[in-house]
C-alpha cells in the first residue's frame, strides 16, 4: 500500500515494464525525461529516459527489506544515485503528530544491541558494528525545502528502525530518553540503508505518520491520511528533488 501511495506521487512519470526481483518482489520502474521537459513525451520516437525511480514493496521489518533493497541494488542495469525508504510510521509526540512527514537525518537501529541491568547498549557500545546511517544533509535540507515550499507539514529528526512496534509507554519513555529528537519509529529504514551502504549508495528515510508511539491503540491509527501525506510528499518531491543532479 505503501509502495502504491509512492508510485502514485510520482503521477507525472510514465511507467515502464516491471521488473521481477530474484527474491519474489516486483520493481516498478517509473521515468520522467528530466527537467524542463514534459513528464508524458508527445508522439515521437522515444528518448532515453534522464531520470528514473524504482518503486519495490519490500515487505515488513528490517531483514526482508535489507534483502529486498540488496537485491535491487544488486541486479539494476543501472548505478543508483540514492535509496529511499519510505512508508508510514508511529510519530513521537510531541515532534511528529499524525500525518507529519518526517524527514531523517539519521536512520537508528533502535534494539541493535544488548539490554543490561544498567541499561541498554547500543552495538557500537559493545564494540562491534553499527547502529546509525547519516543521510547527506544536504539531501536531507533539499528535501525538506521542497516540503516547505510544497505546504507539507514536515520535520527533519532521525527515525528509529525496530523490529516490534512500541506498544507501551515504558517502552516509548525508554526510547524517547535514549533518543530525545527522534520523531518517528518504523521497521525497515535502517536495514535498507545498511544495503545502500554496501553499495556506496546514500540513503534517506521518509515516513508519514500514521499513529502515535505510546500504548497500542490500533483504533488510532490514521493509514489513510499518512498515505495521502505520503502520496503528496512524493508528488512534490518527484517535480524538484528527483529531477536534480544528487
Ligand atoms: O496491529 C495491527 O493491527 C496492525 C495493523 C496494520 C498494520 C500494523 C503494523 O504494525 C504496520 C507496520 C508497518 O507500518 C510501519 N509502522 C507504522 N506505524 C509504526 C509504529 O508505530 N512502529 C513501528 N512501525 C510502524 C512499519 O514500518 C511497518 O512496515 C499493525
Amino acid at each position: 500500500m505503501e509502495s502504491d501511495s509512492v508510485a502514485a506521487g510520482l503521477d507525472g512519470y510514465a511507467a515502464s515494464a516491471a521488473r521481477a526481483l530474484p527474491s519474489g518482489h516486483t520493481l516498478t520502474r517509473l521515468h520522467h525525461p528530466g527537467p524542463g521537459a514534459p513528464a508524458l513525451a508527445p508522439e515521437g520516437p522515444a528518448a532515453a529516459p534522464a531520470v528514473v525511480v524504482d518503486v519495490v514493496a519490500g515487505g515488513v521489518g528490517p531483514a526482508a527489506a535489507a534483502v529486498t533493497a540488496a537485491v535491487a541494488l544488486a541486479t539494476a542495469p543501472y548505478a543508483y544515485d540514492l535509496v529511499v525508504s519510505a512508508g508510514i510510521g508511529g510519530g513521537f509526540a510531541p515532534h511528529a503528530p499524525l500525518g507529519t512527514v518526517v524527514v531523517s537525518d539519521a536512520i537508528v537501529a533502535a534494539d541493535l544491541g544488548a539490554d543490561t541491568p544498567d541499561g541498554y547498549l547500543a552495538v557500537e557500545e559493545l564494540g562491534f558494528g553499527r547502529s546509525v546511517h547519516l543521510p547527506p544533509p544536504a539531501l536531507t535540507r533539499r528535501i525538506a525545502a521542497a516540503l516547505r515550499e510544497g505546504g507539507q507539514r514536515h520535520v527533519v529528526a532521525p527515525v528509529l528502525t525496530l523490529s516490534t512496534v512500541t506498544g507501551t509507554a515504558a517502552r516509548t519513555a525508554g526510547l524517547s530518553a535514549r533518543h530525545p529528537r527522534a520523531a518517528a519509529e518504523a521497521m525497515e529504514g535502517f536495514g535498507v540503508a545498511e544495503a545502500a551502504a554496501s553499495h556506496g549508495v546514500p540513503a534517506v528515510e521518509i515516513r508519514a505518520v500514521s499513529n502515535a508511539v505510546g500504548p497500542r491503540d490500533r483504533a488510532a491509527w490514521r493509514i489513510g491520511e499518512a498515505l495521502d501525506s505520503l502520496r503528496n510528499a512524493f508528488r512534490l518531491l518527484g517535480t524538484t528533488v528527483f529531477l536534480e543532479d544528487l
